[in-house]
C-alpha cells in the first residue's frame, strides 16, 4: 500500500469500477490537494460521475482505494461514510433534485438543519447563498413555482451552506443558460476561493474546466494526458458557457 501525501486532501490509487459489468473506471489515481479547484474533464460515458462518486464515499470502488485526510474511505462502514458525506462533502447533481414540499430556502438550509442547527440560523444562512445567488426573492417558492435554474441555484446554494470542507460538483451549470452559467460558476468559484472550499468539478466543458486550478482527464474509465472538449462557442443555450473569473 501507498501512504498518501499529507499535502492532498483527497488522494486515490488503482480506482477500477464497473457498473453490472460495464466498465467505468480503470486503475485511475487522482490527488486532490486542499483548497484547489480541480476539473474532471472527459466527454460523455468517460468515468467522471463514477470517480466523484468513488471519491466522495458514494460508490465503493471494486479495487483501488480512497484516503479523505489520510483516513481511508474505502475501508469506513456504511453509517461512517454517510456521516463524512453529511458533514463534510456537498454535492452538486446535473439535475436540481429538490424536497418538493419544502421551500427554496427550507431546502437551501437542510443540510444544516440535518447537522442540528437551529431554523433561524440554517434560515439565514441559506438566505444568504440564495441572495449570492440572485434567488433571494424566491426563498419561500416551493420547488414547482421556481424555474428549472432556479431550481438548480437553490441546489448549489445547499451544497454550499454546510461550507463542506470539498464541494463536488457533477456537471453543475448543464441545465443552465449561457449567462446563468458564469453567474453560477463564478459564485460557485468565489464562494470556493474565500471559504477554501476544494472543490472537484467533473465537465465536458473546456471554458468551464478553465475555471479550475488543474485539470484531469479521462477517456474510456483512463487517465489521459488530455482530451478535445468542445468549446462553448460551439454549442447552443443549455450546454454553453462563457467565463471570466
Ligand atoms: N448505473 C449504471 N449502470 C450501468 N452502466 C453505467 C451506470 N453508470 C454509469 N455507467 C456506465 O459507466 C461508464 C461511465 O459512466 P459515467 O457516468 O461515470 O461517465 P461520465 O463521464 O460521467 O458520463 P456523463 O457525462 O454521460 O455523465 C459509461 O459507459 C456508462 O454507460
Amino acid at each position: 500500500m501507498v501512504a498518501p501525501p499529507d499535502n492532498d486532501v483527497l488522494w486515490a490509487h488503482g480506482l477500477t469500477h464497473t457498473h453490472d459489468g460495464s466498465p467505468a473506471l480503470h486503475g485511475v489515481s487522482i490527488g486532490v490537494r486542499e483548497g484547489e479547484i480541480l476539473a474532471v474533464s472527459g466527454p460523455r460515458g468517460s468515468g467522471k460521475t463514477t470517480l466523484l462518486r468513488c471519491l466522495s464515499g458514494q460508490v465503493l470502488p471494486q479495487q483501488g482505494e480512497v484516503w479523505f485526510n489520510s483516513t481511508p474511505v474505502h475501508t469506513m462502514r456504511p453509517h461512517t461514510r454517510e456521516r463524512l458525506r453529511r458533514e463534510r462533502f456537498g454535492w452538486i447533481d446535473p439535475e436540481p433534485a429538490l424536497v418538493p414540499e419544502l421551500t427554496a430556502w427550507e431546502n437551501a438550509a437542510l443540510p444544516l438543519m440535518l447537522r442540528g442547527t437551529g431554523r433561524r440560523a440554517a434560515k439565514t444562512a441559506a438566505l444568504e447563498w440564495l441572495e449570492r445567488l440572485d434567488i433571494g426573492g424566491c426563498a419561500r417558492k416551493r420547488p414547482h413555482a421556481l424555474l428549472y435554474s432556479e431550481r438548480q441555484r437553490v441546489v448549489v446554494a445547499r451544497a454550499l451552506v454546510g461550507s463542506p470542507t470539498v464541494l463536488f460538483a457533477d456537471e453543475p451549470t448543464a441545465p443552465l443558460h449561457r449567462a446563468e452559467c458564469a453567474h453560477v460558476l463564478r459564485t460557485l468559484a468565489a464562494a470556493a476561493r474565500s471559504h477554501r472550499i476544494t472543490v472537484v468539478l467533473a465537465t465536458t466543458c473546456a471554458e468551464t474546466a478553465a475555471l479550475a486550478d488543474r485539470t484531469v482527464s479521462l477517456l474510456d474509465g483512463r487517465r489521459v494526458h488530455s482530451v478535445s472538449l468542445p468549446q462553448a462557442s460551439g454549442t447552443e443555450g443549455r450546454a454553453a458557457c462563457s467565463l471570466s473569473v
